[in-house]
């Protein structure tokens, strides 16, 4: 029975209430190791090496439900033996405390506290270190999958005209991570953000730290639990189920083209004076030619300088020195080169 308990972990975490037992195992012996508020570590009880060690978080934003919804439909089958893994798993409810207040965050954005940005006292720091050590320690302890995912699920603020997308982090020297984009054409994401430097957010840290594929999804517009019905997860749904039973791709999933986007500069919110120059209810992919005055802080102006740009997540309430927007410039749409689900592995 508290093998449920635990697969029930959602419910656990929103009650505030710790499991009666932290260890158990299912009848057909995958293990469920409930490890702090909202973490939770699955290992199957015969792994295959080949399987990829997966970090799965929802969460880090406490209001975007649609995604810990997915999340505890996949953790319940795991414990009911309707899913058996075939490697090991990290679940993270990234907010327990924002996810218990229904807030995107408590004091500070989690998600701008990776990367060594989490020096101080406040709830999210502390709770930014706990997901590194825990995330470090997972993959320490699975060296033998060589391969590391994570996938890291929100819901956006504002409704968008590609309504699903990604955020692959990158460098430089390696903006392109082919890898995570064969799974993402096996979905129904229909865009990309390729990033090239690296931020501080959890799937940067994973990735930049930790040598993972990640990446961010945007699978929707963010609503309150039980009021998901138009927030469509079944592409994604189905391609982690089939990741999680057998470490690979669906091959007989469709592969579907992905419009890719490059980040041509970010608005930042620098003083007080700051004025964005966005409507309330503007989606997000907005497009916008060249010379357009986004955004005024004092002397700043932010003025798109492509001949197409697309804007995305503009937010003028965020905290002075981060992030009120980012601006994008299209790239080459990746197609997927996959037809047997494995070719890209190395
Ligand atoms: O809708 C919004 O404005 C924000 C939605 C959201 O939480 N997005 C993530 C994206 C992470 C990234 O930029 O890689 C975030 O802002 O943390
Ligand atoms: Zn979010």
């Amino acid at each position: 029975m508290t093998v449920q308990e635990l697969g029930a972990l959602l419910d656990l975490t929103r009650a505030n209430k710790r499991p009666r037992a932290h260890h158990e195992r299912t009848a057909r012996g995958t293990v469920l190791d409930w490890l702090d508020d909202g973490l939770l570590r699955v290992t199957p009880a015969t792994a295959e090496p080949a399987a990829p060690a997966l970090v799965l978080s929802a969460g880090i934003h406490g209001n975007e439900t649609a995604p810990m919804e997915l999340l505890d439909r996949l953790l319940r089958a795991i414990a009911e033996d309707k899913l058996i893994p075939a490697g090991p798993l990290l679940i993270v409810l990234g907010n327990p405390e924002a996810i218990r207040h229904g807030t995107r965050y408590v004091e500070v954005d989690l998600n701008r506290q990776f990367n060594a940005a989490h020096q101080g006292p406040l709830a999210e720091h502390q709770r930014a270190k706990v997901i590194e050590q825990t995330v470090e320690a997972f993959y320490r302890d699975h060296e033998q999958h060589r391969r590391r995912y994570h996938i890291d699920m929100h819901t956006a603020i504002r409704a968008s005209h590609l309504i699903k997308f990604a955020l692959v982090p990158g460098t430089p020297e390696h903006p392109r991570d082919t890898e995570m984009l064969e799974l993402l054409a096996c979905t129904d994401i229909e865009a990309v953000v390729e990033q090239s430097r690296l931020g501080i957010t959890f799937s940067n840290f994973t990735y930049g730290q930790l040598n993972a594929h990640a990446v961010t999804l945007e699978l929707g517009k963010a609503r309150p639990f039980g009021q998901n019905q138009d927030v469509d997860v079944s592409a994604l749904e189905h391609t982690l189920t089939a990741l999680i039973a057998t470490g690979w791709l669906d091959t007989a999933a469709p592969r579907r083209p992905l419009r890719c986007f490059g980040v041509s500069f970010e608005i930042l919110k620098q003083s007080e004076a700051f004025v964005l120059h966005v409507n309330d209810d503007q989606p997000n992919f907005v497009e916008y030619a060249k010379g357009a005055c986004l955004a005024e802080d004092g002397d700043t102006r932010w003025i798109t300088g492509s001949k197409r740009n697309w804007l995305i997540f503009p937010n003028p309430n965020v905290a002075l020195g981060l992030r009120a927007g980012i601006v994008l410039h299209e790239r080459p749409t990746f197609t997927s080169s996959d037809t047997s689900g494995r070719s890209y592995i190395t």
